[in-house]
């Protein structure tokens, strides 16, 4: 069971720490750790955000455990080089096209929702995001017209295949869940997200036992705030979900919260290959400052000990011990405490 970890930029290293701490106390055997370079920081020893030797070791990895990348010092890069793209390269190369991104209400922290805490209260939802393709990896130019006008395009596409295999991991999820599958897009205006819808369609009739209904992205994000309750599984493309997950993580109370699996079709001795990080990125503004919360990472090192190393168990239990530590007041200062982070790992790890 070989992890290959990934910390990155900002606050990226800072909640991998505390994830590993979990991660040792519970001494799994044959769990081996191995660290790589990725990102910023990648870029300042190789001269790539994803240099060739990190690559390997993703590839050697039965899963990977990602921190953060991104560092405002680089923003001016040409694209190629920018510390995002080692994460954009690590999910395309590796055929990681379905991005699951739970989230649920943890009791005791219904006051900390962006939302009222009555309407917080009922939220269990699943984003099953698209993440191989879209406006994200389509042709891109930033040009000079003819008439000295700057232009800067992306071009927009899925096809039916690329729209198929996610629709078919959301309807899935849907069965394993309350059996209510929900397809976000802008069909009444995109092409891209006709086409989407038409397969999705198409998709539904292999699951007569899911309910599924279609959703312009746009209400989608008002009936995220409105009545989140009402979601069980929410499958849309790669760049609604982007933005529709970190919108989620508000209405249960912080991004320090959320966690995501990263996840294709190929399989390891133990289990599904997967890449599991926080949704949220390096935090620049708060990076270096141990005020970062760790909550998402460790949560998402239970989502990769369950889908890649069938360790249900020990992914349950660190999940109670994260719900333990919110329902027994601990708090970072995203959720409006003081709890620093590895106050929060030892917190975590005092109820594993
Ligand atoms: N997967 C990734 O690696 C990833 C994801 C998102 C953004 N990014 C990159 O991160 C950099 C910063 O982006 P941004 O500011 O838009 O988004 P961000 O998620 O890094 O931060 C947004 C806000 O949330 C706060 N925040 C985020 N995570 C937190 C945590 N664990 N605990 C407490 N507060 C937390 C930050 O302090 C900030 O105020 C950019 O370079 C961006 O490209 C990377
Ligand atoms: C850093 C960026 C490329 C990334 C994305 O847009 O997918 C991030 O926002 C995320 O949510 O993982
Ligand atoms: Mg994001």
């Amino acid at each position: 069971m070989k992890v290959a970890l990934l910390p990155g930029d900002g606050i990226g290293p800072e909640v991998i720490r505390e994830a590993v701490r979990v991660l040792e106390a519970l001494e799994l055997p044959g769990l081996t750790l191995f660290e790589g370079d990725v990102g910023a920081a990648a870029y300042r020893r190789h001269g790539h955000p994803l240099p060739a030797e990190t690559l390997e070791m993703a590839w050697a990895a039965d899963a990977i455990l990602f921190g953060a990348v991104g560092d405002p010092s680089f923003d001016g890069l040409e694209r190629a080089l920018r510390p995002e793209q080692a994460i954009l390269g690590l999910r395309s190369e590796l055929g990681l096209f379905a991005n699951l991104r739970p989230a649920r209400t943890f009791a005791g922290l219904e006051d900390m929702s962006a939302l009222r805490p009555e309407i917080a209260a009922r939220i269990d939802l699943l984003i099953v995001r698209e993440l191989n393709g879209d406006v994200y990896f389509g042709d891109k130019a930033l040009e000079m017209l003819p008439d000295g006008r700057r232009r800067g395009w992306d071009m927009m596409s899925y096809a039916e295949d690329e729209v198929r295999r996610i629709a078919h991991v959301a309807f899935r999820a849907a069965q394993g869940r309350k059996g209510r599958l929900c397809s976000v897009d802008k069909a009444n205006v995109l092409e891209t997200s006709q086409l989407w819808r038409d397969v999705v369609g198409e998709v539904a009739g292999d699951y007569p036992g899911v309910a599924l209904e279609h959703m312009y992205v746009d209400n989608a994000a008002m009936q995220l705030v409105r009545d989140p309750g009402r979601f069980d599984v929410i499958v849309t493309g790669n760049l609604f979900g982007d933005i529709l997950s970190d919108q989620a993580s508000m209405c249960v109370g912080s991004i320090g919260l959320l966690a995501s699996a990263a996840l294709g079709d190929r399989q390891t001795a133990f289990g599904t290959f997967g890449l599991y990080e926080p949704i949220h990125g390096s935090a620049p503004d708060i990076a270096g400052q141990g005020k970062a919360n760790p909550m998402a990472t460790i949560l998402s090192a239970a989502m990769m000990l369950r889908h890649s190393f069938a360790r249900e168990v020990e992914a349950a239990r660190i999940e109670a011990a994260v719900a333990r530590s919110l329902a027994e007041g601990v708090r970072g200062g995203d959720l409006g405490g003081s709890a620093g982070t590895a106050a929060i790992g030892d917190a975590i790890l005092q109820r594993l």
